[in-house]
């Protein structure tokens, strides 16, 4: 296979085709046989979507805004994650709850933006900690509000199906900004998240 440096943020679906077609022969597997012989070019399309995450950012999802004078929390639990652990390559699953308090600068945005920040940090390679604080960091850079939460709770599979296999262990992390550090509106928030 051809080396190039990398092109970062390109997706060069040829080049990972090759290299699944490279990875099975590696793990000892035969890439011609009849089960594996479309696996390349599938995998390639299905990491176009996996790291989809890699040619998004905040801006393209947080277009519609509202200033509707709402200046209370506003908290979407239980969004579906997925995502990539960086150093396994592996999925790690769970929920992300968002909260944020609106800025009397500040603007709302719909409901299911929220959901669509989360899916472009987590389609990336990925730690559950910096998918917590690059979500929380786009929150306070695009809608100005006064205060945001975000808890993350997943299972990595690096833990359950592989290393150290402890299936059903859960990582929460967390990342608070604004009033929402005050420890009764994050203790509040916090309750509202954990109750369910
Ligand atoms: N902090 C953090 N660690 C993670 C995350 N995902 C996976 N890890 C950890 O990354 C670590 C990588 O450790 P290494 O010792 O380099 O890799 P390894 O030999 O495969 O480690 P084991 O998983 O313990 O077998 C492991 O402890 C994983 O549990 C994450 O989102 N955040
Ligand atoms: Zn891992």
């Amino acid at each position: 296979m051809a080396r190039t440096e990398p092109v970062i943020g390109a997706y060069d679906a040829p080049r990972v085709e090759a290299a699944i077609r490279e990875l099975l022969i590696a793990v000892g597997e035969d890439p011609d046989r009849e089960g594996l012989k479309d696996t390349p070019a599938r995998v390639a399309r299905s990491y176009a979507e996996t790291f989809a995450g890699l040619r998004q950012d905040a801006e393209d999802v947080l277009t519609t805004t509202f200033d509707l004078g709402h200046e209370e929390l506003v908290l979407v639990k239980d969004i579906e994650v997925y995502s990539t652990c960086e150093h396994h390559l592996v999925p790690f699953h769970g929920v992300a709850h968002i909260g944020y308090i609106p800025g009397p600068e500040g603007r709302i945005t719909g409901l299911s933006k929220l959901a669509r920040l989360v899916d472009v940090y987590a389609r990336r390679p990925q730690v559950q900690e910096r998918l917590t604080t690059q979500i929380a960091d786009a929150l306070v850079e695009f809608l100005a509000p006064a205060g945001v939460l975000v808890v993350i709770e997943c299972e990595h599979l690096c833990m359950s199906m592989r290393g150290v296999r402890k299936p059903g262990s859960r990582t929460v992390t967390s990342a608070v900004r604004g009033q929402m550090r005050e420890v009764a509106t994050r203790a509040e928030a916090m309750s509202l998240v954990l109750r369910h």
